[in-house]
């Protein structure tokens, strides 16, 4: 049983975004777990995900089936922290958050980048006193803040554990993202003042096909269909519906577009500077049949740091769900995190 799961946010004034827009404060929600005395886990949230990462037996987070008493990451060991990120809607500030004017921010709210979420979470951190990580770990967006902690803060954690992304965002990533945010920027409902939720549906449904290959589609629905639907055409729906319900659209545009910005080596140097500054142990896992995030990239990643003088590991996960392999099957990779997290201490000597 996981007991102490407790809730919070953090109030940070002043808040300076890359792009030079200046919050007067802003507040992040997070879920934190575990003992407060232990050592510290930060986890970083996907595109729709949330700070609920562990949640509680009537109600898990998304990352419950690796992060509990006993479990792969033992919250009887070490603390957890989840942020909802700048940008979010779960919590912290975002597009729904109110301005001075008291109107919602919606579509004016800023750009934001990968950097800007991490350095949010930095500041919220040292506000809560919390000034070293054991680790830092995260899926997809979540792995992109996790590569970008290792070059901005590589003295703050022992170690990284980024997974199912890539050092820069592909054409064939940003490409899909821009139909998403088509769908979102030409829904019909915005000409009426209302919000833009089909247009999310649509968007979703887009993301949905990116996350998981073709065998799992087949294997899936088979071509089976009810009074003239597919199946796979009800799933789609169902899941667009879903979200369209819980997420605000212009978060869901905001982070597509940190997603977009994310290279590791924008404004930094040359690709082998970077790696050089990526000076923390780095265990980066890859799904099979990631369409987003190929594992060939990722281990190609994992090869560079390596002849650059990090210590990198690569670890590819066998499975049929692709990129949405890093929320499920966890008895899968789940045991690679947790050799990894109680072997630090030999890699660090
Ligand atoms: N299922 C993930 C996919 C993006 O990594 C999400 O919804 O955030």
């Amino acid at each position: 049983m996981t007991k102490t799961v407790r809730q919070g946010s953090v109030s940070i004034p002043n808040f300076r975004l890359e792009s030079g827009e200046q919050f007067d404060e802003i507040h992040l929600a997070y879920e934190q777990c575990g003992p407060i005395d232990a050592p510290t886990i930060l986890v970083c949230h996907a595109l729709t995900g949330n700070q609920f990462a562990v949640g509680t037996e009537s109600n898990p987070g998304w990352w419950r089936g690796l992060i509990k008493d006993c479990g792969y990451i033992d919250t009887s060991c070490y603390q957890v922290i989840t942020f909802n990120v700048l940008g979010g809607c779960d919590g912290s500030t975002g597009p729904s958050s109110l301005q001075s004017n008291g109107e919602p921010y919606q579509n004016q709210f800023p750009t934001l980048t990968v950097r800007d979420l991490v350095e949010a979470q930095f500041v919220a951190l040292n506000i809560l006193g919390i000034n070293q990580l054991k680790a830092v770990i995260g899926g997809s967006l979540g792995g992109m803040q996790v590569l970008e902690w290792g070059v901005m803060y590589p003295d703050y954690m022992e170690a990284i554990f980024p997974i199912a992304m890539t050092p820069v965002f592909s054409d064939y990533a940003i490409a899909f993202n821009h139909i998403a945010k088509q769908a979102i920027l030409r829904d019909p409902a915005l000409k009426n003042g209302e919000q833009p939720k089909d247009g999310l549906h649509l968007a979703r449904m887009v993301g949905m096909v990116t996350y998981r290959p073709e065998e799992l589609f087949s294997k899936r629905f088979s071509r089976h269909q009810q009074e003239g639907e597919y199946d796979v055409e009800s799933y789609l729906d169902y899941q667009g519906e879903k979200l369209a319900k819980r997420f605000n659209p212009y978060s869901y545009i905001r982070l597509l577009e940190a997603m977009n910005g994310h290279d590791i080596t924008r404004d930094r140097g040359s690709y082998q500077q970077v790696l050089q500054q990526l000076n923390v142990p780095i265990f980066a896992l890859a799904f099979q049949k990631d369409l987003l995030y190929p594992p060939e990239e990722i281990r190609r990643f994992v090869t560079d740091l390596e002849e650059a003088g990090a210590y990198a590991e690569f670890h590819e996960v066998e499975t049929i769900f692709g990129h949405d392999g890093f929320l499920v099957e966890f008895e899968k990779w789940g045991p690679f995190i947790q050799d990894k997290l109680t072997s630090l201490e030999t890699i660090k000597n």
